[in-house]
């Protein structure tokens, strides 16, 4: 039998970290070889599973990911931009499996990680659920069928501790609306109304950002025309399923070739 694929999770400390190392812990196709965080953060040094309030794992949390991803064949990301970049590098270096879950990075950033999809499997996605990438599919038929009598408006809602909006997710759904009616997103998108903002365009796609508590996720793309509104919703309500998704795709990646892929491969949904 070969060995199971050893996983490093990045941002172990934060929201998503600590599920990733729950769900890769909870895996029999997986096995946790290291976790990272960032310097000065006060688990570094610490065993993992004590850091998090359990039983010793046997992982240092480490501020040396060249360390971590050589022990790897790959790592489950959900950090931040420029964190990600660093770690997009490493990873290619170490020729390991690149799950990105990170979101608000620039249009600047994600094409700075092609140097290193020339090397290495990237998957990145903004949000890594089964039922979203169904919605993203829903949402690029439904604007395929109807025409631009109806205005396109995508509203999400998260947690008051996210820091990107539109959300990743927001942004795939907006793309995706976009494709169906045949123009670019940076061409219609409506990204924040305030004041005197005139009557809508035509043709324009909306979003609108809510945050609070401990919103999970919750997505709504309206298609409203006159006399009728159609409405096609996600809500989230684990952020298992991010994580789950997120390993799905790291084991996906073993054995593809060095490329950018993202949940539409994995899942084959394209
Ligand atoms: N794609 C998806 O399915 C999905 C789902 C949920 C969240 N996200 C995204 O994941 C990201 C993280 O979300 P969160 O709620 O877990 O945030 P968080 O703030 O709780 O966690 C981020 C973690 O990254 C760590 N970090 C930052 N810079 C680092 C560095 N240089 N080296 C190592 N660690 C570093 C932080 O210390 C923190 O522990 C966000 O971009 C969020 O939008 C994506
Ligand atoms: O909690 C977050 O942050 C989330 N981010 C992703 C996004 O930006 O769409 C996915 C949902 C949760």
């Amino acid at each position: 039998m070969t060995e199971r694929p050893g996983i490093v999770v990045t941002g172990a400390s934060g929201r998503m970290g600590q599920m990733l190392v729950r769900t890769v812990l909870g895996s029999d196709k997986a096995r946790l070889v290291g976790a990272v965080e960032r310097a000065g953060h006060p688990w570094l040094g610490q065993d993992l599973g004590a850091a998090m309030g359990g039983a010793d794992l046997g992982v240092t949390v480490t501020d040396d990911p060249l360390e971590a991803f050589a022990k790897a064949q790959a790592v489950l990301d959900f950090t931040a931009p420029a964190a990600t970049l660093e770690f997009a590098r490493i990873a290619a270096q170490a020729r390991v499996v690149h799950v990105i879950g990170t979101t608000g990075m620039s249009a600047e950033e994600i094409a700075a990680l092609e140097p290193a999809s020339r090397h290495a499997v990237i998957v990145r996605a903004g949000n890594m659920s089964l039922g979203v990438n169904l919605l993203v599919k829903l949402t690029r038929m439904v604007s395929a069928a109807l025409d631009e009598d109806f205005d396109i408006e995508v509203i999400e809602a998260h947690h008051n501790q996210k820091v990107d909006a539109p959300s990743g997710t927001a942004l795939m759904l907006g793309e995706a609306a976009a494709e169906g009616r045949g123009v670019a997103l940076e061409d219609v998108a409506d990204r924040g109304r305030d004041g005197i903002t005139g009557a809508r365009k035509r043709g324009d796609i909306g979003f609108t950002a809510i945050r609070g508590g401990d919103i999970i996720g919750e997505h709504d793309v309206v298609f409203a025309g006159a006399g009728e509104r159609l409405t096609l919703r996600h809500v989230a309500s684990d952020r298992s399923l991010f994580a789950k998704g997120a390993l799905r795709a790291a084991l996906w990646g073993q054995g593809q070739k060095p490329g950018q892929y993202d949940m539409m491969d994995v899942l084959g949904l394209n």
